[in-house]
């Protein structure tokens, strides 16, 4: 374990396929590992005793800095029987879930997302006067991490006020798995907690000055709620985080890996600029159809994003045993005991996605959709499963495809070394699986390209 670190289960789940549960002994517990997709979906079923909500006040103490009397509310009422009360978890879970689901609200958001990233590209791409020499995950980052401040918590936004925060957030990001541990946080993981405790105030500015009546409705809807059980300003500013947080990383991640795999690729490349090639109107500045870009009307972006999040994805859902269990009638759970389906292992599985489960391969996803090798719709693992699949799926789905689509229209990348000229053509790096996979798995190494703008191009998103 000290050797392969966040590998470790993922090593031994691949050599035992065999099984589909194991246990890993801990000190005072276990933690049962699940990797088989069957047995995945009836743990999400059996959801009345198994569940994730009573380990949320402990986790987001530690991540998030709450003070305990914020983990006392919490507490409360966290997994309501129909007609029972709801506290605060409860009631935030159904609000997200209802908002984020396909309807108007979700509509409404998508669009104001695609336009603001859309400007942020654009503008980007009008300063652009020579060729430039960037880190591509620091550019698509930057990207993500404004635009998402602003189309969630409005203009005047914690992140656009104060231009240092970003890389509080980012530093934030990288000591998150330390931060998880809890051993003298402010010593063990300082940077992150320094950045997380910086961006705590700066939201806790904001919601006092009443900065947020400018900010997306959904984020009006959470600051209610939480003002509804009693949170104070300083815990709501830290549950704010925690969105902000689900709002950007996962997304930021995911577009960095098919921008590069597909610029990585001169055909895919070519593929993707002519699936996306009708939703274009206009000379010059030419105009993004939003309503041209789902997953219907451009298969093979849908598909890169799907193959990255596959590749990319060894998250790992996580339920408490609540009371004695047996699932699928032989595995018997102990209450106390701890539940992770390892979806590190199903989605490198080969008995799931064939003999090329190793390799990046887009058309696998392009196949599933026209009658090929059929999968269990609970091994694609990179959102989750059950009451926890996250709900900022579709919303994260078409925001990704809106912002590769400006990308690959507005740019050409080739690769460069950073202290020399271009190269011959992208190299994609390794991820680095040997961390505790809290979100899409960064590259092993940082990978610079050489940024141009294709024909003065500016794209309007409408
Ligand atoms: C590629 C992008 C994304 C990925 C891969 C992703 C993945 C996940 C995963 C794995 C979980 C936990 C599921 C579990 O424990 O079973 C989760 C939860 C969550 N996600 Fe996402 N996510 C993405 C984007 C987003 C976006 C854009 C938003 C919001 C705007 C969002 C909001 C949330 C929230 C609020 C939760 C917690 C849900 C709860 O209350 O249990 N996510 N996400």
């Amino acid at each position: 374990m000290v050797l392969e670190g966040g590998r470790y289960v993922k090593i031994i789940g691949l050599r035992h396929r065999d099984k589909p549960i194991f246990t890993l002994p801990v000190p005072r517990s276990r933690i049962y590992v699940v990797t088989d997709p069957a047995l995945a979906a009836a743990v999400q079923r059996a959801s009345k005793t198994l569940s994730f909500t009573p380990l949320v006040p402990d986790l987001t103490k530690r991540v998030i800095g709450l003070d305990l009397d914020t983990v006392a509310l919490l507490r409360q009422n966290l997994d309501p029987e129909p007609g029972e009360p709801h506290g605060f978890l409860a009631d935030m879970h159904d609000m997200v879930y209802a908002y984020l689901g396909p309807g108007v609200p979700l509509t409404a958001l998508s669009l104001g997302a695609a336009r603001e990233l859309g400007r942020q590209v654009a503008a980007h791409a009008a300063q652009l006067q020579q060729p430039q020499t960037v880190n591509l995950l620091a550019w698509v980052r930057h990207f993500v991490t404004l635009g998402t401040a602003q189309f969630l918590y409005g203009p005047d936004n914690p992140l656009t006020l104060h231009p240092h925060l970003e890389q509080a957030f980012w530093d934030f990001d990288c000591g998150l798995g330390r931060l998880l541990l809890g051993v003298a946080p402010a010593l063990t993981a300082r940077a992150a907690y320094r950045g997380r405790e910086s961006l705590a105030s700066a939201f806790e500015e904001y919601l006092s000055a009443g900065c947020h009546d400018g900010a997306a409705p959904i984020v009006q809807r959470r600051v209610d709620i939480a003002h509804q059980h009693g949170l104070s300003v300083a815990a709501t500013a830290r549950s704010e985080l925690s969105f902000l947080f689900a709002g950007i990383v996962n997304t930021a991640m995911t577009t960095f890996w098919a921008v590069l795999q597909i610029f990585a690729r001169p055909a895919l490349l070519a593929a993707v600029r002519a699936e996306l090639a009708p939703a274009l109107v206009g000379d010059g500045m030419c105009q993004l159809s939003m309503d041209a870009l789902n997953s219907a009307a451009c298969p093979t972006l849908d598909a890169v994003v799907r193959e990255c999040l596959r590749v990319g994805s060894d998250n790992y859902s996580t339920r408490l045993v609540k009371s004695d269990t047996v699932l699928a009638g032989q595995w018997h759970l102990t209450a106390g005991a701890v539940v992770q389906i390892a979806g590190g292992v199903i989605h490198a599985d080969a008995g799931i996605w064939g003999a090329d489960a190793d390799v990046f391969n887009p058309a696998r996803f392009l196949k599933l959709g026209e009658g090929g090798r059929k999968v269990h719709p609970a091994a694609f693992r990179a959102f989750g499963g059950g009451k926890t699949l996250c709900p900022g799926r579709h919303f994260a789905m078409h925001e990704i495809r809106a912002l590769i689509a400006m990308v690959v229209l507005t740019f050409d990348l080739e690769a460069a070394d950073p202290g020399a000229g271009s190269g011959p053509g992208i190299t994609v790096p390794l991820k680095e699986d040997r961390v505790l996979p809290v979100h899409i798995l960064e590259p092993r190494t940082d990978l610079y390209v050489r940024i141009t703008v294709r024909d003065g191009r500016s794209i309007l998103v409408v």
